[in-house]
């Protein structure tokens, strides 16, 4: 699997110690930077990142700043990227079994580098659970795509609920009037 990492001054120390683990666990390892503690901008980094796994170069993305936030936002500005912040093994967990996450925006600034590797060891072990999931993703990719061109009014997206209660989601039951 090959994973691109970036990352702003918050972010470099776990960065590099992240490189060194995902490297002896095998990984094929992109740095995109940034290389020390000079404070930069973290969109040009989300945007080397997201670019790579958006047109296929990477099959994940792992972004470290502050909060984990603003890499996040700009990450999925990106077509096919889902993007989100984490900070523990719940959160970690989920974002991969649910939303199928595939760039990784870790919280320098509030997690330990100790437990950093087995964070993402975990994440990127995690498989998408699929089944109801996929229906939800294929949502946002029309949505992404709804709004390539457009900005409308809020009816373009008026919802229409269209799930029932499923064997695959039991506990999803609605009342149609
Ligand atoms: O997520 C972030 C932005 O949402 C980060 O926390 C940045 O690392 C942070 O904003 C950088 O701030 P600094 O005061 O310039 O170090």
């Amino acid at each position: 699997m090959r994973i691109s990492l970036g990352s702003d001054h918050r972010g470099v120390h776990i960065k590099a110690r992240l490189i060194q683990s995902l490297q002896a666990n095998s990984f094929d390892v992109i740095d995109e930077g940034t290389f020390d503690e000079i404070a930069v901008d973290y969109p040009d980094y989300a945007e080397c990142v997201a670019r790579r796994v958006s047109c296929g170069e990477a099959d994940r993305g792992i972004l470290i700043c502050g909060t984990g936030i603003g890499m996040a936002i700009t990450a999925n500005k990106f077509s096919g990227v889902r993007a989100a912040p984490c900070y523990d093994e719940v959160m970690v967990e989920m974002s991969r079994r649910h939303n199928d996450v595939n760039i990784l925006c870790l919280p320098g600034d509030l997690i330990g580098e100790r437990s950093v590797d087995d964070l993402v060891l975990r994440w990127l072990q995690t498989e998408f659970d699929g089944g109801r999931h996929s229906k939800r993703l294929d949502k946002i990719c029309k949505i992404e795509t709804k709004n390539v061109d457009s900005v409308g009014p809020a009816s373009l997206g008026a919802v229409k609920p269209d799930s029932q209660a499923t064997e695959d989601h039991p506990a999803a039951q609605r009342t149609t009037s």
